[in-house]
């Protein structure tokens, strides 16, 4: 698998494995290839923007990067799951004083500094605009301060390093968050792989920020406690076998909920109420 070696994505992407049960078995921040504790499976720390390529030509049988670089690199894979971190909006932004406030305003000539040239190209090209595209590979904000472009085309995600620039967004050409690829092709183990992955991978994410939540109800305080619980798919009540007129009650609740929670269910009769951690949820 391919993974960035530098930048934002590293550190979500190294805790979504951990969560997935991938631990690299190496400690080494300069290997660039990292066995892992699932066997069959290395870590290849690559730089986000090409690992489109790398998967593209089926050397790693599935990516983490940001979809911006899929998009960028043009690569031919499948995006096969949308990750929700990392996630960022293609801006074409200008100096707040420019006098500009829509893309309409843009004219022929305006020099706009990227690391997206594809896709700013692509995008003028539709609105049959010729710009001038000034390719940089980072610090896009301070072009502009510069002199060395009119605008810029960037990723934003709060605003704030255009604001700290005196630069204010007018258009969005695209939302980016990290994407999950593959290669157009793969063979019957390969395909196999990657599904096991991604099943451990959907549970993980779908555990996150769930618990699961078990407690001892006396019969006569069933309604009540029942009314109070939230679940996935509604609480499950068993018999507890000691022959009283006791159920055991179990269901799965947000992490959030749990500190309002716990009061109301020992209001309504819960006991030995137990909270656990979910590892994975396999629908
Ligand atoms: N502030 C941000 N918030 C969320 N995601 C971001 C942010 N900045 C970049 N990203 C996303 O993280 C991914 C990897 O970013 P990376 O660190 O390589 O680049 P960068 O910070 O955008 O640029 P550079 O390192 O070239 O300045 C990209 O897909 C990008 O869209
Ligand atoms: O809209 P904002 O929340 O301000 O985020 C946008 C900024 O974040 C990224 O840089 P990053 O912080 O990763 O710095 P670097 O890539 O220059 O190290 C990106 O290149 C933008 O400059
Ligand atoms: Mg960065």
């Amino acid at each position: 698998m391919a993974i960035p070696s530098k930048g934002r994505l590293v550190e979500p992407v190294m805790s979504l494995l951990n969560y997935v049960g991938i631990k690299p078995q190496s400690m080494d921040d300069r290997a660039l290839v990292l066995p892992t504790s699932w066997r069959s499976l290395s870590l290849i720390r690559i730089r986000p923007e090409d690992i489109p390529s790398v998967v593209e030509s089926n050397s790693a049988i599935m990516g983490i990067t940001g979809l911006d670089y899929v998009v960028e690199n043009g690569a031919s894979v499948n995006v096969v799951e949308r990750l929700g971190f990392g996630r960022g909006r293609i801006v074409i932004a200008v100096p707040s004083g420019s006098g500009i406030s829509s893309i309409d305003e843009i004219k022929d000539g305006f020099r706009l500094a990227t690391k997206y040239v594809n896709i700013t190209s692509a995008y003028f090209s539709k609105l049959g605009r010729r710009v001038r595209i000034v390719r940089i590979s980072g610090s896009a904000e301070v072009m502009p301060l510069l002199n060395v472009a009119d605008g810029i085309v960037d990723v934003m995600s709060t605003g704030t390093t255009l604001r700290l620039h005196g630069l204010k967004p007018i258009g969005v050409i695209m939302e980016s968050e990290a994407v999950l690829v593959t290669p157009r092709e793969l063979n019957g183990d390969e395909r196999e792989f990657v599904d096991k992955f991604l099943i451990l991978m959907r549970g993980a994410l779908a555990s996150n920020g769930r618990k699961l939540i078990l407690m001892n109800v006396p019969e006569e305080d069933l309604a009540a406690v029942l009314k109070v619980l939230p679940a996935m798919e509604g609480p499950t009540v068993a018999d507890v076998a000691s022959g009283k007129p006791m159920k055991e009650v179990i269901s799965v609740v947000p992490e959030e909920s749990i500190p309002d929670l716990l009061p109301l269910l020992k209001r309504a009769g819960a006991k030995d109420i137990l909270v656990l951690s979910i590892e994975k949820v396999i629908p």
